[in-house]
């Protein structure tokens, strides 16, 4: 006896008088009437913005997430899902992961699961209604023939229009190498950080240094403790591509103008996403105040809470005094030490340095900036004081009485965002735009009323392509590395289960130094796998996106997307850890047939100059295979016993 008795639903007027032909027919014409009428719907839906940023899609991919996977929660999703990925070798788990990727990225539609079904009533009737995307600023002509210019959001009748100082930007060539300019002919830098200069081998500025350095510089032109004619510095946005020298444009600058400081206090803090570019920024900054009285410290976990504590502050005849000049932070641990009352005073604050910015900006729901400004603005000074500080505001004469330190915020990203609604969250002060995204010969279509920011790509990049299928994929790789000797290879993951187990597969074939990094590893372990692979003691180094962004590891001739990305910037940053100041390096996405159509839409809507096909016939990789497969199978067993363990 069956359990479930599964009957078939032939329409209405099933009575016996109608022949089953003709049911058919007319099941067949009301199934096809449906499906017209959902297509027309999918291809609404369509018509807006894809490929945005997880942020902009994080409540759009919930929702779909939560019809993919049957309304699981995500607790029970994340163990259904990595039950089936742990049951199988590295194929499925890539076919997995491809199979969930490719579920919400393409044509799951709330209309799948959300057709009216009779006998149930829908509650909410919540549409999503489109937000309407700005313009580029137009020019127009005044009364007197001048050119006018929108200066804020300003808005038209018919269109928002974008503000001035995102359409109109100092534009950085973005070709390093026909653009040096030599370190003496910047002015305002001291004999000391020319030295420090030189002594990093560092003879010319890069375009991106040679245009913000002295716009900082200027903006502190009248001493560290007021703005230029007593009026505050406006704020400095930087877009640039990876590799373009960056860092060094906010620490130069920074250096030069704290070094004249009488009292140590904390006037620069620059934050940062994660734990490694932390570390990163430090080590610049701390090698370029060599020889001056500054003190770098760093607020990123790497040591205990105690031991940053004690290097941030210490009390004297109980005063407090500071030991730190420049805090070089991460969001989490710089709001344990200000809720926490560490010691860390910002109160004379002079720069705060914003480096990831548009990472940082999907941040901003951990209040970070919010609590950092609070901290700004906590002066103890009486009102009139000297000391006081207020936030930059309308400008009065009464307004510019007393002179006050002002607060300078420096923005940093080679995806920066063009979304003026993302930026304004960041409380700017008639910000100045340095960007070499408009740089590019179709600079019309990086309207984002196209909905898709467009980005400047490193010159010497070289980016391919390589269909595949999900069991050529570990041969392909072994191939680039064996056959094509490309390495020192940087091969990226969507997730951890897969970087784990392709490090194991390709331990397990052998004739490769491979090793894993994730944010499962200690944080010393992270620290020496990336040295030995900047050594060249690591062929190939197998990373989720921990070491997609900012991380500059010198010598990386090659990347390797393994999982083709699911967004832009990943992409973006992924393969800009090739190709850096103004070297050359390639970069090859492996992609299922599923992928290609939607991935090259994406990556040259961005802007790239050019993504080419890179074809690797079956046989050059067959003499692989016996090995492969024998190491497939043992793979099966060490999985199994690392479950057991
Ligand atoms: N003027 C220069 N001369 C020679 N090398 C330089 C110069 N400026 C920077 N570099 C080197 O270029 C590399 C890239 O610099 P940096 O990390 O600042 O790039 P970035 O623009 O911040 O990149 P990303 O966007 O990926 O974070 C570093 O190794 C740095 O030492």
């Amino acid at each position: 006896m069956s359990l479930f008795l599964v009957n078939r639903y032939l329409g209405e007027e099933e009575d016996g008088s109608v022949s089953k032909e003709t049911l058919s027919k007319a099941l067949l014409a009301k199934l096809q009437k449906k499906a017209k009428e959902k297509q027309k719907r999918h291809s609404a839906k369509q018509r807006e913005p894809l490929h945005e940023h997880p942020a902009e899609q994080v409540d759009a991919q919930k929702k779909r997430k939560a019809d993919v996977d049957g309304g699981l929660e995500p607790q029970q999703h994340k163990k259904r899902h990595s039950e089936t990925v742990a049951s199988c070798s590295v194929e499925p788990v890539e076919q997995t992961n491809i199979q969930h990727q490719e579920e919400i990225q393409s044509d799951i539609s709330p209309e799948s699961t959300t057709d009216t079904l009779p006998g149930f009533t829908l509650i909410g009737g919540f549409e999503s209604k489109p937000v309407p995307k700005v313009k580029r600023s137009t020019i127009t002509r005044s009364a007197t023939g001048l050119f006018t210019y929108p200066h804020t959001a300003f808005v038209s009748q018919v269109d928002r229009v974008l503000p001035q100082w995102l359409a109109e930007p100092h534009v950085i060539h973005t070709d390093i190498k026909n653009n040096l300019i030599s370190i003496s002919d910047v002015p305002g830098l001291c004999a000391q950080l020319l030295k420090n200069l030189h002594s990093n081998g560092i003879q010319h500025f890069f375009p991106v240094q040679a245009e913000v350095i002295p716009a900082i510089l200027e903006s502190a032109q009248q001493g560290l403790l007021i703005g230029r004619g007593g009026y505050k510095p406006r704020d400095i946005c930087v877009s640039a591509p990876t590799g373009s020298g960056k860092t060094l444009s906010f620490v130069i600058p920074i250096i030069q103008v704290l070094m004249d400081r009488v009292v140590c206090e904390v006037r620069a803090l620059a934050v940062l996403p994660t734990k490694e570019l932390a570390q990163q920024v430090h080590r610049v900054f701390a090698s370029y105040a060599e020889g001056t009285t500054l003190k770098v410290v760093m607020l990123a976990g790497q040591k205990s809470f105690a031991a940053e504590q004690a290097s941030l502050s210490e009390h004297r005849w109980n005063m407090r005094r500071s030991l730190a000049d420049i805090v070089v932070a991460t969001p989490g641990r710089l709001i344990d030490h200000m809720t926490k009352n560490s010691g860390l005073c910002l109160e004379h604050l002079r720069f705060l340095v914003i480096d990831e910015a548009d990472r940082m900006i999907d941040s901003m729901h951990q209040s970070w900036l919010s609590q950092v400004m609070g901290a700004v603005y906590r002066s103890r000074a009486e009102p009139g004081s000297v000391f006081r500080r207020t936030e930059a505001a309308c400008i009065t004469s009464a307004s510019l009485s007393p002179p006050q330190t002002p607060l300078q915020k420096l923005l940093f990203s080679a995806t920066l965002t063009q979304n003026p609604e993302k930026l304004q969250q960041l409380g700017l002060h008639q910000p100045r735009l340095f960007s070499s995204t408009y740089g590019h010969a179709d600079s019309a279509a990086a309207s984002p009323t196209h909905g898709h920011d467009r980005f400047n790509f490193p010159q010497g990049l070289t980016e391919y392509y390589v269909p595949c299928t999900m069991s050529s994929k570990p041969l392909l790789l072994l191939h680039f590395i064996l056959r094509m000797k490309l390495h020192p290879v940087l091969c990226f993951t969507n997730s951890r289960e897969t970087a784990h187990r392709l490090h194991l597969l390709l331990q397990l074939f052998g004739g490769v130094q491979a090793a894993e990094f994730s944010s499962q590893l200690s944080p010393g372990d992270r620290k020496k796998t990336l040295k030995e692979f900047e050594q060249g003691k690591i062929q190939l180094l197998i990373s989720t996106d921990a070491v997609a962004r900012g991380i500059d590891i010198s010598g990386v001739k090659c990347v390797v997307n393994y999982d083709a990305p699911q967004y832009i910037r990943t992409y973006i940053h992924r393969v800009g850890r090739t190709a850096r100041a103004g070297k050359t390096g390639l970069a090859f996405t492996f992609l299922l047939r599923v992928q290609e159509k939607n991935f090259l839409q994406m990556v040259v809507k961005a802007g790239s100059p050019g993504i080419q096909k890179q074809v690797v016939k079956p046989e050059n990789l067959r003499s692989m295979e016996g090995q492969y497969e024998k190491a497939l199978q043992k793979l099966a067993d060490v999985i199994k016993e690392e479950r057991a363990s």
